[in-house]
């Protein structure tokens, strides 16, 4: 078999620094006089792939000799992150790699710097995918990762004059070492055209898809390894090349662009990464976008069971789709059609197969997420699709008649088909009815599924739907970056809580230690010089690692309330102004987060930070009491430079409003405490942490339902509170603009005409809760206890606890047992 040469497959400080040595020299053609540190980065890279190989080609070879019932996660988005440190942390070879490079005057982290994150996801919902993969494999769990591998993924965000600018994230520029590309599994997609019925051989009525337009799409594999387990599977993304790539008729007839138009077409489908997060722009490349990759993934997965001589009849038996939100839902249609034109099925029982492969899980209230499509675009795109959505729908509106007779208002809700103005396709319709479970992802959210967006499915349905509250992974989170806690932990409770999350517990025999308490502070002091060191490279800004680093990190929305955060920093700026000698417990106030790039009034927030921030980080009064600052281009790398150095998490929005969050998890597990209103995974957080150990504040969602219904009038909250107005105002004036009254005008007429997320309602119970914190930060003893048991208590916010639950509640899959390799 394959040689098991040291070079490639051993694992001791000697074998890893010959490793490199020899992909410098062979693979990256170079020598240390002449490498880059990218020379290097690459070199590493392919040192730590083979090691991967080994347990990737074990698992693939287990998998299929066993048939192994596989999940194939659905998703447009998977924000992994970067993967060498990852993977030095799953093999357990972190720091025997540090001492062999060190050992060549290289540093680690240096070189991990250079790894291009690859972007492919917005916020919450792809990286949601990434931390599930990891606890699938972590788990050894038979899982196939499927999406989109595009060109360009999220964009760099930069800053000018304070406001934001995209930038494209050209992140394949230098090559990628953790994909393989496997063009002997490529697959045509077919677009547009007509379809036309015929009698088949055996006199059957038949439908034939005859496309005006076909891509190839060309599948690059990723290993997903998990953490010490031989268990390594696969992130499969769809790139789209033309048939043809190149077309010599029209070379020769001169027409040089036609030579290359047909590839051009094709490969801008998985070019760009949509930026939008939360608002469907119902673009034409979006929906081809998705069909593409819908498509492929479930040919491919028809390939293997063919492969493994399975009937057709056992696909949902081999298969568990989960549909990562409503972008995949398009697969209902795809399998419907795969089973009943290409394998000939009849309807009753390609439809069973289907409504029992399929899962749906939904991640967001806001009705301008959920997708809906022109019929005639989504007919003129997919005629076939569109067929088979009528006959679908046709079959539905039946059994919806027969559970509610002469319910014609409700037939019009549930139907897949919006006929109130221009025709569109509930996308979130399709998935309902196409799927056998249907989930939340936090307990609030799913209650709200219910009550509220898709109340008539859980009355049509109630047996579908189910809780599965997010997780996130402690691999990435708190193993790879904070070190330091992760050592003090395993020190305290040994090392199988990486794994067993909820082991955590036995931390809080420890809340009151004060030798304990001790190190963890210090610790966090620690996590929080490094990126104070970090802030003043990145701007030049001066940070006092001894105040309180108040941390708001995630994508730019409204709903997120950003500019309540910005409201109390200018009530404390003003307060000091007019007195001062006033105490107050100086904070650093950590900003994070893109906006769409077409969503305005996020990116005004944006502005609006940087503006208070270049006047409060200067103004003497302040005495460095007070700090904003502005991290550019939040991504998943920066984020591991944030959570671990933390004191307060700001998990700010209205309620009702935020499905779960993840971030909210990730500051609790290192240490952070909260802020924050009865919404999502917060209100769990808090139950698990205890109320004591959680500043609570704001309007509950019923609370809003109730306001809302009642008329809210935001002017009344500014005529009413003093130090709400004079912090209005001071916007107003231009105080934060160089004079200028015009730039913050639509942020402060929405405020006070509409202010549609209830920020003037929560201001005073925000501010209150908020003095709060600066007293509890004061007693440094209480504030550690606390900290303490926020770790201790959130083990179950692990992403392995939330994977654990799909496996029981909805795949109905077991491990399997990959040998480790000898
Ligand atoms: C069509 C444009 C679009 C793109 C992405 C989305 C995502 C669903 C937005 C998203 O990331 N939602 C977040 O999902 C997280 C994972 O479940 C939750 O924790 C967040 O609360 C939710 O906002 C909606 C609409």
């Amino acid at each position: 078999g394959v040689s098991k040469s040291s070079h490639r497959t051993g694992m001791t400080v000697e074998d890893l620094k010959q490793a490199f040595l020899d992909n410098l020299f062979y693979d990256q053609g170079k020598f240390p006089a002449l490498a880059t540190q990218h020379d290097y980065y690459m070199a590493l890279a392919y040192a730590v792939r083979d090691r991967l190989l080994q347990r990737w080609n074990q698992t693939a070879a287990t998998y299929t000799a066993e048939g192994s019932r596989t999940v194939a996660y659905f998703s447009a988005e998977f924000l992994m992150g970067p993967q060498l440190g990852k993977n030095l942390t799953s093999l357990g070879i972190y720091d025997r790699v540090r001492d062999a490079i060190a050992s060549l005057d290289l540093d680690l982290d240096a070189l991990l710097d250079e790894e291009p994150e690859p972007g492919l996801g917005n916020g919450g919902l792809g990286r949601l995918a990434a931390c599930y993969l990891d606890s699938l494999a972590t788990l050894e769990i038979p899982a196939l990762g499927y999406g989109i591998r595009y060109e360009f993924g999220i964009f760099q965000q930069d800053l000018q004059d304070g406001w934001q600018v995209e930038k494209t994230d050209k992140w394949l520029r230098l090559g990628n070492p953790w994909e393989i590309k496997r063009p002997e599994w490529g697959v045509e997609v077919k677009f547009g055209g007509h379809t036309d019925s015929y009698l088949d051989q055996d006199g059957c009525y038949r439908v034939r898809w005859v496309p005006e337009q076909t891509v190839m799409g060309i599948p690059y594999d990723t290993p997903l390894l998990g953490y010490q387990t031989a268990t390594a599977n696969t992130l499969r993304l769809w790139t789209a090349e033309a048939p043809e790539s190149f077309n010599f008729e029209s070379f020769n007839s001169g027409d040089y662009l036609g030579a290359v138009y047909e590839k051009m077409i094709s490969e801008n489908i998985s070019k760009v990464l949509y930026p939008n997060d939360d608002s469907a722009q119902g673009k034409r490349l979006r929906l081809t976008q998705q069909y593409f990759f819908v498509s492929c993934s479930l040919r491919d997965m028809l390939r293997i069971l063919i492969g493994q001589e399975l009937p057709l009849e056992k696909f949902h038996e081999k298969f568990a789709v989960q549909l990562n939100d409503t972008h995949p839902a398009i697969a209902v249609a795809e399998l419907m059609r795969l089973l009943l034109d290409e394998h000939h099925l009849n309807w009753e029982s390609a439809w069973s197969i289907t409504q029992r492969t399929f899962a749906y899980t939904n991640h967001t209230l806001l009705p301008e997420a959920l997708e809906r499509w022109p019929i005639d675009l989504f007919g003129q795109l997919l005629p076939r699709h569109l067929d088979v959505i009528y006959e679908i729908n046709h079959r539905f509106i039946d059994e919806v008649r027969i559970k509610f007779p002469g319910d014609e208002a409700r037939l019009a809700r549930l139907s897949l088909i919006d006929e109130s103005g221009e025709r569109y396709i509930r996308m979130a319709h399709l998935a309902c009815v196409g799927s056998h479970t249907i989930n939340g992802v936090a307990a609030l959210h799913t209650e709200l599924l219910k009550q509220d967006v898709l109340q008539d499915f859980y009355a049509m349905y109630p047996h579908k739907f189910q809780n599965k509250t997010n997780g996130v992974t402690p691999r990435r989170f708190m193993v790879l970056s904070n070190a330091k806690l992760t050592n003090l932990i395993t020190e305290k409770i040994g090392d199988q809580w990486v794994k067993h999350l909820d082991q955590l517990q036995q931390l809080e025999a420890f809340a009151d230690d004060p030798d304990f308490q001790n190190t963890w502070r210090e610790i966090k002091l620690s996590c929080k010089r490094d990126l104070a060191v970090f802030i003043q490279q990145q701007t030049g800004i001066v940070v006092d690692p001894h105040s309180m680093f108040d941390i708001l990190i995630k994508r730019f929305h409204e709903y997120k309330r950003q500019h309540l955060d910005v409201l109390h920093i200018i009530t404390l700026y003003n307060r000091i102004k007019a007195n001062p000698d006033i105490d107050i417990t100086p904070r650093t106030f950590i900003f994070g987060g893109k906006a769409a790039p077409g969503y305005w009034m996020a990116k005004l927030i944006i502005k609006l930070i940087n503006s208070v921030a270049d006047v409060v980080n200067r103004d003497p009064d302040v005495r460095g009491r007070l700090k904003v600052v502005f991290m550019k281009n939040f991504n998943v790398k920066l984020a591991q430079r944030l959570y671990p150095a933390a004191d307060l998490s700001e998990q700010i929005s209205t309620a009702g409003k935020e499905a779960s969050g993840t971030g909210n998890m990730k500051f609790a597990l290192n240490g952070a405490l909260t802020i924050g209103t009865l919404d999502g995974a917060n209100v769990e957080i808090r139950e698990q942490v205890g109320a004591e150990n959680f500043f609570l504040f704001g309007l509950t969602t019923e609370q809003v339902y109730k306001m809302r219904a009642e008329g809210y009038c935001p002017q009344d909250y500014y005529q009413a509170n003093p130090e709400l107005r004079l912090a209005l105002d001071r916007i107003a004036s231009g105080f934060f603009s160089h004079g200028d009254t015009e730039v913050f005008k639509p942020l402060l007429d929405g405020l006070m005409n509409h202010d549609p997320y209830f920020l003037l309602a929560d201001y005073q119970s925000y501010i209150d809760c908020q003095k709060e914190v600066g007293l509890a930060f004061k007693d440094t003893a209480r504030w550690t206890r606390m900290s303490i048991l926020n770790t201790a208590r959130t083990g179950t916010f692990s992403s392995d606890r939330a994977i654990q639950e799909y496996c029981d509640d909805i795949w109905n899959i077991q491990p399997v047992k990959v040998a480790q390799p000898d």
